[in-house]
C-alpha cells in the first residue's frame, strides 16, 4: 500500500489531492413515499439514472485525483475483527438492535460493509416484527453519496460531525471508524460524541462548514448546524496558534433547499463566490456574527452587516455571481437544484449541474468555459487547456436528493494556495 494521506485543507478552493466519495447504491431507492420525507428526500430517485449521473462526477474526479469509496474503505478496516466487533456493537447500541448483532457479527466484511449502508431487512421472525410497519432493522443510509456531511477535513484534522438527524447518525459513526483505523490515512479526529460536555442541541454537520482561508472558517447556523456545534468547533480552533475567525451565517430553517450553507454560497476562485442573493446579498434578519478567536480565547463576537461585507473587512473581496442569474424567478429554481452548490477541483476549476443553465450564463459571462463530464471523460477535451471552467454534470436524479457537487464530495487534502 502506499503511504498514507495527512488530510490537509486550508481553503475551499486549493487544487484537491484526494476526496472521498460514496457512489449511490439500492439505499437511495430503499424507500417509499411515505416514508421519502424521513428518509430527508423531496423525491425516491431513479437509481440506474442516478448512477449514471453520478459515475459523471466520480469518472472526472478520478481523472484528476485521488479518490476513495465509502464502501471499500470500510470493508476494509472490517477485516479486523476486534475493529468489527467494537463498530458493531456501536451502531447496534445507537440504534438499539442489539439482537441483529450476532446476525451482522456472522457476515464477511464485504457484506457486512454493504449491509451496514445498504440496510439491514426486519426478520418478521415475532408477533412485533410480524405487525411493524418497518422494514428495516438498521435504515439505509440513503443519503451517504452525500459524503460532505458526516465529515470534514478542517485544516490538519477531520471533524466527525454530530449529525441533526437520527437517519444520518450511522453515516458520522462509519467515518469515524475509517479515519481512526483506515491505513490510507494519518490523521487525528475531533469528535463531538467523544466530549463530555457535549449536549442534545450539539449538532454540525459538513455542509454548513466553509474552510475560507487558513484563518478564516465561515460556518452556516440553521436546520443542520446549532450555535453549540459551532461553539464545539470554535473550542478546537482555539487550540491552534494565532488569531482565528469564524463567520457565523444564520439560515432559514425552511424551505428544505437551505439546509446547509454550501446550498446559499460556495468559493469559486480566488476573487469569486456563487451566492444565492436573497439570502447572501439582500437584507434579511438572518444574522452574520463575526467570532474572533485569538491565541486561545474568543476575544471579540461581533455583529456583522451581511456575509460578503465580514468577509471584505478580514480582507477577502469576493465577486458574487448571482447563483440562477439576474431573475427571482430562476434564482428561486436554481437554487432548488442545488444550482449554488459548486465544487472546486482547483482555483476556477468548478464542477457542477448542467440542468441550471442561467447560473451557468452568468459564469460563462466572467470567463468560465463550460465543459460536459463525458467530453473530459472521452479526452475530448482536455481542462489543461483552460484557466476557468465548469465540468457539467447531468443533474435530473441527484439533485432530488437536496445536494450538489459539493455535497457530493468530501476532500481529504488539497494544495494549500498562494493567495
Ligand atoms: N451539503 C449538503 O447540502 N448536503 C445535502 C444533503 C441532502 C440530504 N438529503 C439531507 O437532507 O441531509
Amino acid at each position: 500500500m502506499s503511504t498514507p494521506i495527512i488530510p490537509r485543507v486550508t481553503s475551499e478552493i486549493g487544487d484537491l489531492e484526494a476526496v472521498i466519495l460514496h457512489t449511490p447504491g439500492p439505499e437511495v431507492e430503499n424507500m417509499t413515499p411515505g416514508n421519502a420525507e424521513r428518509a430527508l428526500y423531496s423525491d425516491i430517485l431513479n437509481l440506474p439514472v442516478a448512477r449514471e449521473e453520478y459515475n459523471q462526477l466520480k469518472g472526472v474526479l478520478e481523472k484528476v485525483t485521488k479518490t476513495f469509496q465509502v464502501k471499500e474503505l470500510l470493508a476494509e478496516i472490517l477485516i479486523d475483527p476486534e475493529l468489527k466487533v467494537s463498530l458493531v456493537e456501536r451502531i447496534c447500541t445507537q440504534e438499539k438492535v442489539l439482537n441483529i448483532k450476532e446476525d451482522l457479527l456472522a457476515l464477511n466484511h464485504k457484506e457486512l460493509a454493504t449491509q451496514l449502508i445498504e440496510g439491514v431487512a426486519l426478520k418478521r421472525d415475532s408477533l412485533t416484527t410480524y405487525l411493524s410497519d418497518e422494514r428495516y432493522a438498521l435504515r439505509p443510509l440513503h443519503n451517504f453519496f452525500f459524503t460532505r456531511d458526516a465529515s470534514v477535513t478542517v485544516y490538519n484534522e477531520v471533524m466527525i460531525s454530530k449529525m441533526a438527524n437520527k437517519v444520518r447518525e450511522r453515516e458520522s459513526i462509519i467515518m469515524d471508524a475509517i479515519f481512526n483505523h483506515s491505513p490510507h490515512f494519518k490523521t487525528s479526529t475531533l469528535n463531538p460524541m467523544n466530549t463530555w460536555h457535549v449536549g442534545e442541541e450539539t449538532f454540525i454537520e459538513g455542509g454548513d462548514v466553509l474552510i475560507a482561508r487558513d484563518d478564516i472558517l465561515i460556518i452556516g447556523n440553521g436546520a443542520r448546524t446549532s450555535s453549540q456545534g459551532i461553539d464545539f468547533l470554535a473550542e478546537q480552533m482555539k487550540k491552534q496558534k494565532g488569531r482565528k475567525h469564524i463567520i457565523v451565517q444564520q439560515l432559514p430553517r425552511s424551505p428544505e433547499s437551505f439546509i446547509h450553507l454550501d446550498m446559499v454560497f460556495t468559493l469559486l476562485d480566488r476573487e469569486t463566490c456563487m451566492v444565492y442573493e436573497p439570502m447572501i446579498k439582500h437584507e434579511h434578519t438572518y444574522a452574520t456574527i463575526l467570532m474572533t478567536i485569538d491565541n486561545g480565547k474568543v476575544t471579540k463576537i461581533t455583529r456583522q452587516p451581511g456575509l460578503l461585507k465580514a468577509l471584505g473587512n478580514l480582507g477577502m473581496n469576493l465577486k458574487p455571481v448571482p447563483c440562477g442569474g439576474t431573475e427571482l424567478w430562476h434564482q428561486e429554481r436554481e437554487q432548488w437544484h442545488s444550482g449554488a452548490n459548486f465544487f472546486a477541483i482547483g482555483p476556477g476549476k468548478l464542477m457542477g449541474y448542467a440542468r441550471n443553465g442561467h447560473t451557468l450564463e452568468a459564469l460563462s459571462k466572467i470567463g468560465y468555459k463550460i465543459i460536459k463530464a463525458s467530453e473530459v471523460i472521452n479526452n475530448a477535451v482536455n481542462l489543461d487547456d483552460y484557466e476557468k471552467y465548469v465540468v457539467t454534470i447531468e443533474g435530473s436524479e441527484l439533485p432530488r436528493g437536496g445536494g450538489g457537487a459539493r455535497c457530493m464530495t468530501m476532500p481529504v487534502r488539497r494544495k494549500n494556495i498562494k493567495w
